[in-house]
């Protein structure tokens, strides 16, 4: 039998790392860190994502705020509020929940929040830092899958990882974050022709493809640690009940060393990861650690120098 990752008290592990980190802010005198969450329109999913974060926010003291506007807001009103979040010096951490409707041009949206309270890392800067290894706010569902990964590898050196599913939020992000940690990434997707070969060479399979089941037990090494990203609800036949599934077809997969549940992996992993860059976000605007040693980390670091073949004006 595989061993199954438990994201969730992974997600309570850093929960409480985050809660001493923001009592210590509060001790030395500055306010709790605040998280702003922006919902525009009435969709179930994220209704529910949403208050799963604004609990979370409770949990470990950061102090957060909700802003529900209709389906129809314009985007001149939605980045009307995103200017004045981005003044307000209350506000430590913006996220907008994404998907927006049509009539909102995404991309405009996530580029007005400013990089330094972009707790989602999707501003075109914080993109540009991690794809440069020079800090930044990583995005929370790739920082969250490298925790639990590093919870059964602890060193990823020279590992064959493959990800499967190429998009800004996940797919990318998360091979960056690999090739950091010296792993040999293959990035792949559902058009990817011999995927269940490529798949099955891989001591590391992160599976973010948004197709349900799609990773099957033959394109698994014996050993092998599985990451599910995916989570598609579908209607079972058999209850007639709403159920939740990855794209790993679980039971076939109890040859590998690992694998994240759906539920249970990723997904408490992703609101961990974004109240611990909240309290990072909150820290670089009050200025704290802002010491010798953040600014070795600020300037061009480690990874462009250590002959990763990484030029840096590439
Ligand atoms: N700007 C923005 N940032 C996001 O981080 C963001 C977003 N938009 N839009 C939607 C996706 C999705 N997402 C999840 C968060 C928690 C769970 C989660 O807690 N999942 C539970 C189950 C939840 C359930 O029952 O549906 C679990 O996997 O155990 C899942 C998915 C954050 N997202």
């Amino acid at each position: 039998m595989a061993d199954i990752i438990d994201g969730r008290a992974i997600a309570r592990q850093l929960d409480e790392k985050t809660k001493a980190e923001v009592d210590a802010l509060v001790a030395a005198g500055h306010p709790a860190p605040g998280l702003t969450v922006i919902l525009v329109g009435d969709d179930g999913a994220s209704q529910v994502y949403v208050r799963r974060k604004i609990k979370s926010c409770e949990k470990v003291g950061i102090r957060s705020n909700e802003h529900r506007l209709p389906a129809d807001t314009s985007q001149e009103d939605l980045l009307a509020l995103i200017d004045q979040l981005n003044r307000d010096p209350e506000v430590h951490g913006i996220l907008c929940q994404v998907p927006l409707p049509d009539h909102i041009d995404t991309r405009l949206v996530l580029r007005s929040i400013t990089p330094e309270k972009d707790v989602d890392g999707f501003h075109p800067v914080n993109v540009g830092r991690l794809s440069t290894g020079t800090g930044g706010i990583v995005p929370c569902t790739p920082l969250g899958v490298m925790m639990l990964i590093h919870s059964v590898i602890p060193d990823l050196t020279g590992m064959d990882a493959v990800v499967i599913g190429k998009s800004n939020i996940v797919g990318k992000p998360v091979a960056n974050l690999l090739l950091d940690a010296e792993a040999t990434v293959t990035v792949t997707h559902i058009y990817t022709h011999g995927l269940p070969a490529i798949c099955r060479k891989a001591d590391v399979i992160v599976a973010a493809a948004g197709a349900p089941e799609l990773v099957k037990g033959d394109w698994v090494k014996e050993g092998a640690v599985i990451i599910d990203v995916g989570i598609t609800r579908i209607m079972d036949e058999e209850t007639g009940k709403e159920r939740l599934v990855g794209d790993v077809a679980f039971d076939e997969c109890q040859h590998a060393k690992a694998i994240t549940p759906v539920p249970g992996g990723v997904g408490p992993m992703t609101i961990a990861c974004l109240l611990a860059n909240t309290v990072q976000a909150a820290k670089g605007l009050m200025g704290v650690n802002k010491d010798v040693s953040s600014d070795y980390h600020d300037v061009p670091s480690r990874s462009m120098f250590t002959g990763n073949g990484n030029i840096p004006n590439e």
